[in-house]
C-alpha cells in the first residue's frame, strides 16, 4: 500500500496516523479533513504528510481510505469521496457500530467487494486531533466485520494495517458485534451519562461531586466522552441497546427489591456472582 487517507483526522483516525508513523509505516499518510486548523494541526504533530478539505485532491491516490467520522456522517462523507475512488481503493472504517456502516456503504458504493467494515476496541474519552495518542492501539482487539463479498485481499491489507500498530484483529459477524457491543460498551456509556446526568439536576449535586470517591471516578470517566459521537451510537444501534437497557432494568429491579425487602441472602449472591464473573473475564 502507497497511500492511505483517513477522513475525519479526529482521536480514532490521529492515533492510527500516529501510531502508523511510529512504526515506520512505508507509504504517505493523508487526510480529508473539515477545517484546515485540523489539517495543520495533524502535520504539527506530525500524524500526516498532508491534508485537504477537498476529497478531490486526496481521495485519488489513495490505496486505502479510512473513514474515522461519528456514526451519522459515514454515509455524506462516502458520497463526497465516492467519484474520487481509485477502482482497486480499499475503503475501511473505524466506527462502532457495523450493519448501519454496511448498509449505508452498500447504497453509496452498491459493490461492497473492497469494503471492510471495522471498529478499533481502544479509545477515550477524548476527542480531536490533539487527543491522538500513538499508543492507543497496541495489544487491543480491532473488529473486523467482512462480508461474504468482500474481497480476502481487501481483508488481508486491513488486517495488515492494524497489526502493523500493535492491534491484535479478530473476525465476527456485524450483527453479532453490534449485539455484542452494545452490552460491553454502549450500555456502560449511556450508564454513565444517565448517572451523571442524574447527579447533576439533583438537589445537593454540589455535594455530591465534591465528595465522590474514587469508585464514581472510574464509574463515570466515560461520560466525559463526545456527546455527538454517542449520539449517533445510540441512534443507529437503537435496538441493540434497547435490548440491552431492558435487560439492565430487570436486573436493577431484582435487586431493588432485594434491597427492599432486606434480602441479605440475594444481595450478596448477585455481588459475589458480579466479582466472579468480572475476575475471570478482565
Ligand atoms: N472515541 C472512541 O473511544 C472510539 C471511537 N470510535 C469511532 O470512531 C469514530 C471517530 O471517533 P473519534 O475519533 O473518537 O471522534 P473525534 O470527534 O475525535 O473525531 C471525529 C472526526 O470527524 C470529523 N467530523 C465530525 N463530524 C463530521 C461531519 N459531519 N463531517 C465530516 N467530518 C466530521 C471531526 O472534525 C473529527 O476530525 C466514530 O465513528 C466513533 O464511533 C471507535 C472506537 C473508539
Ligand atoms: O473510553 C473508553 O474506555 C472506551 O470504552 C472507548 C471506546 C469507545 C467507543 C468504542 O467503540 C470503543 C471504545
Amino acid at each position: 500500500m502507497n497511500t492511505l487517507c483517513i477522513v475525519g483526522l479526529g482521536m480514532i483516525g490521529g492515533s492510527l496516523a500516529g501510531a502508523l508513523k511510529q512504526a515506520n509505516f512505508p507509504g504517505k499518510i493523508v487526510a480529508l479533513v473539515r477545517s484546515e486548523a485540523t489539517g495543520v494541526r495533524g502535520l504539527e504533530l506530525g500524524l500526516i504528510d498532508a491534508f485537504s478539505v477537498n476529497a478531490a485532491d486526496v481521495i485519488c491516490d489513495a490505496d486505502v481510505v479510512m473513514l474515522a467520522v461519528p456514526m451519522l456522517s459515514m454515509r455524506e462523507q462516502m458520497q463526497l469521496i465516492k467519484e474520487h475512488l481509485k477502482p482497486a481503493a480499499i475503503v475501511t472504517d473505524a466506527g462502532s457500530v457495523k450493519a448501519p456502516f454496511i448498509k449505508d456503504a452498500r447504497d453509496v458504493f452498491g459493490d461492497l467487494s473492497r469494503v471492510v467494515p471495522g471498529h478499533p476496541i481502544a479509545g477515550r474519552e477524548k476527542t480531536g486531533v490533539d487527543a491522538a495518542d500513538a499508543s492507543l492501539y497496541q495489544n487491543r482487539r480491532v473488529l473486523l466485520t467482512p462480508l461474504p463479498e468482500t474481497d480476502a485481499a481487501a481483508t488481508a491489507t486491513v488486517q495488515q494495517l492494524w497489526e502493523l500498530v500493535g492491534a491484535e484483529v479478530e473476525v465476527l459477524g456485524p450483527e453479532q458485534h453490534d449485539r455484542v457491543l452494545a452490552a460491553t460498551s454502549h450500555l456502560p456509556h449511556v450508564l454513565a451519562f444517565a448517572l451523571v446526568d442524574t447527579l447533576a439536576t439533583q438537589q445537593e449535586a454540589e455535594e455530591i461531586f465534591r465528595y465522590a470517591a474514587g469508585g464514581f471516578r472510574d464509574f463515570t470517566r466515560i461520560a466525559s466522552s463526545d456527546a455527538i459521537m454517542w449520539r449517533d451510537v445510540c441512534l443507529t444501534n437503537r435496538e441493540a441497546i434497547l435490548e440491552s437497557m431492558d435487560n439492565l432494568d430487570a436486573h436493577l429491579k431484582q435487586l431493588r427489591h432485594a434491597i427492599d425487602i432486606s434480602d441479605g441472602e440475594a444481595i450478596e449472591a448477585t455481588f459475589v456472582r458480579a466479582r466472579k464473573a468480572r475476575d475471570a473475564n478482565t
